[in-house]
């Protein structure tokens, strides 16, 4: 017979063991993650330092001290390079913005507001304005480029001749049209040499002229870079996180417009906080799932540049995609909304650039498939989404426990989404 404290002795010993056994499948799980996490290369590569690791790099502790010593220019007069442009100059950084349009230029030199983007917002008096492309880039620390992804490269070209130490930050939450070009691709493509980064976080333009809180992420393998990046713009208003997975940052950035235009969508269709929490995680798992493919960090999709910007766009009327989509959803077609927005939506863009992607790499991307069904051809919004919810079983965070493809066969009745792409995944394992 077993004594009551021979009986205690031994549920203790198996508590023990079950304690190991759990703690033991844990830390498996957990280094499963981190496998999976850090399997990607792209965005880490550690070479020996650019040569031209430009002027940031000469006195880090100095420019932190001393962020006006930094020179700079911001290249895109609409709201996103004039509020950066801003917060520099109000650090009293020298700040440059150039702006294609010379009346408009002249008129912002006069009235110190955008008028046509930011209209009601005074701009700091320190901030100086040009249409002289060359004047305006040479002779600066960072080159900041907020124009919309597909007038990227073009403008690159056109600063590459007055190119010489200057690093360049691009603030373009875009695609390339039909190259799939990220605008990293594009920098290296046409300025091997230059040193980079990328930056993008949940970012609306009004709030940061408002004065509300917000912060941003800075991508770049350049330490120098990243920490000029962060004494330029950080304030008590706006805070700079740093990172060195440019491929997860850029993405997490231009692949939220695409969910941002989906929630606009299902506000117009009066969806409930449930619905919207679905859309909005379905969205992460497959941001991650592509951005993994594309040689991001997945971990990266949980920070600012992912989950963040995320939230900030695909619950707030001053996104333009989410406007976009909410017109969609109120029966206009695409071109009308684009026309009746009159500013930039990258997601539009996006929307095909990752449809076509993903359907030639087999990488499964329902919710975009479904859009791209819903707005390019022509198939019922409603009947759709009710196509996504009849997809099959699947995994919640699939870099905690990998899709079981052993449910191809239980849900093998189960129609699939609405398009007709193939994925990597069955038909029916949808
Ligand atoms: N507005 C926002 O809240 C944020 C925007 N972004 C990103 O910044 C980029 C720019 O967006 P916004 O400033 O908001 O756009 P916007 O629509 O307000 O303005 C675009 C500006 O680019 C200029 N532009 C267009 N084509 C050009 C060309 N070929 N050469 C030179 N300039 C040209 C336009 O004249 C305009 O001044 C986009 O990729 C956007 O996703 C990023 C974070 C926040
Ligand atoms: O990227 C943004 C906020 O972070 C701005 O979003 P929209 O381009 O949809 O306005």
């Amino acid at each position: 017979m077993t004594s009551p404290n021979n009986s205690n002795k031994n549920n203790s010993s198996a508590n023990n063991e079950t304690d190991k056994e759990s703690s033991e499948k844990q830390n498996g799980m957990l280094a499963g993650i981190f496998e999976r996490a850090t399997k990607s290369g792209l965005g880490r590569k550690k070479s020996n330092p650019s040569p031209v690791e430009s002027a940031v790099a000469k006195d880090m502790a100095d420019i932190h001290s001393n962020p006006t010593k930094l020179r700079l220019a911001f290249l895109g007069g609409g709201s996103f390079g004039t509020a950066m442009a801003n917060l520099a100059a109000r650090n009293g950084c020298d700040t440059t913005l150039w702006v294609r349009n010379k009346r408009t230029v002249k008129a912002m030199a006069k009235t110190q507001t955008n008028k046509k983007y930011l209209p009601g917002y005074k701009l700091d008096d320190r901030l100086k304005y040009s249409h002289d492309l060359a004047a305006s880039v040479k002779d600066k620390d960072i080159i900041f480029i907020a124009v919309p992804g597909l007038a990227f490269r073009e403008t690159l070209k056109n600063i590459a001749p007055f190119i010489g130490g200057q690093s360049i930050v691009s603030l373009t939450k875009g695609m390339e049209k039909d190259t799939f070009a990220m605008m990293s691709d594009i920098i290296k493509e046409v300025l091997p040499e230059v040193n980079f980064g990328v930056m993008s976080g949940p970012n609306l333009a009004i709030e940061i002229m408002k004065n509300m809180p917000s912060a941003t992420v800075i991508a770049s393998e350049s330490e120098p870079l990243r920490h000029a990046v962060q004494a330029a713009l950080h304030s008590a208003f706006f805070r700079v996180f740093a990172s060195d997975d440019i491929r997860g940052v850029e993405l997490g950035g231009a692949l939220k417009n695409i969910y941002a235009i989906a929630m606009g969508m299902a506000a117009a269709y009066e969806v409930g906080e449930n619905t919207k929490a679905m859309i909005l995680t379905r969205a992460l798992a497959e941001m991650s799932r592509f951005g993994v493919e594309e040689g991001a960090n997945p971990l990266t999709f949980l920070g600012l540049s992912g989950v963040g910007d995320l939230y900030a766009t695909c619950s707030s009327e001053l996104s333009r995609n989410y406007r976009i989509g909410n017109m969609l959803g109120r029966g206009m077609s695409i071109d009308a909304a684009v026309k009746k927005l009159g500013q930039t939506a990258e997601g539009v863009n996006t929307i095909q650039q990752v449809h076509e992607k993903a359907t030639k790499a087999g990488i499964y991307m329902p919710i975009t498939h479904a859009l791209y069904a819903v707005i390019y051809e022509d198939k019922a919004a409603l009947g759709v989404a009710l196509h996504l919810m009849e997809a099959g079983f699947r995994s919640d965070v699939e870099f905690v426990m990998a899709h079981d493809h052993s449910n191809a066969a239980l849900t093998a009745h189960l129609k699939t989404s609405g398009s007709n792409t193939k994925s990597k995944d069955s038909d029916a394992d949808k």
